[in-house]
């Protein structure tokens, strides 16, 4: 099987979480992509969904599926996105797209956060893909500096040879080499970094379920 086709079938296994009636978490990527294509499918059974970017939104809209704003939602039950590592226990690394920030807010708010992937992200020790980590514009060379005193290149992430500015106005350092034996601790650390917006390490609240696909099939892990 390829990639896509492993990635085809958790975004449909997915469907098994979605609730009647809800209002869902949408996550951002090929992966997600592939979900909001399923998604569509059904889209009956749900209210409505919030996305984790704008172009989550415009693919949701595409599929006639109402996009609301989280400001007018309390809470959603579920929450479903792809992932560019994760660790036996749930921890991820997120952010291979860049809307690591919004992707973690909607998070926050739901009950329960399913990691769709196909199997080769699914990792020992996270830190082989580089972490990405939003940064405020003004900042970005200060926390660069800071973040390479721990051990690793911090890269700004580039788009048509300029810096990539996220949907929140924001810029990416993608950290290289980076050693992280403790990603709640690593999470925490860099989080307080002033002018650091958002890491892209999702540890403190990692994934519930995961659904990884293999070639013997879609193999369910709970955390
Ligand atoms: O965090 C993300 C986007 O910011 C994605 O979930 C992550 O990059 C995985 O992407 P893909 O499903 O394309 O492999």
């Amino acid at each position: 099987m390829t990639q896509d086709e492993l990635k085809q079938a958790v975004a449909r296994a997915a469907i098994e979480y979605v609730p009647q009636g809800e209002i869902i978490g949408v996550g951002t990527g090929s992966t997600a992509n592939f979900f909001i294509d399923e998604l569509g499918k059904i889209k009956d059974r749900i209210k409505g969904a919030v996305a984790s970017s704008e172009a989550t939104a415009q693919r949701l809209k595409s599929h006639g599926i109402p996009v609301f704003d989280l400001n007018d939602v309390e809470r959603l039950s579920v929450y479903i996105d792809g992932a560019d590592e994760i660790t036996p226990h749930g921890a991820m690394i997120k952010g291979g797209g860049a809307a690591l920030t919004r992707e973690k807010i909607v998070a926050s708010v739901a009950d329960r956060f399913v990691c769709i992937a196909d199997g080769s992200k699914l990792v020992g020790v996270l830190g082989a893909f580089p972490l990405p980590v939003e940064v405020i514009p003004m900042a970005q060379a200060a926390v660069a500096r800071k973040l390479a005193a721990l051990g690793c290149e911090a890269r700004l992430r580039m788009k048509d040879g300029q810096p990539l500015i996220t949907d929140n106005g924001c810029q990416i350092l993608d950290l290289i080499g980076l050693k992280i034996d403790r990603p709640a601790e690593m999470e925490a650390l860099i989080n307080n970094m002033v002018g650091v917006v958002t890491v892209g390490l999702f540890a403190q609240r990692g994934a519930d379920v995961a659904l990884l696909g293999m070639a013997e099939g879609v193999k369910k892990m709970t955390f």
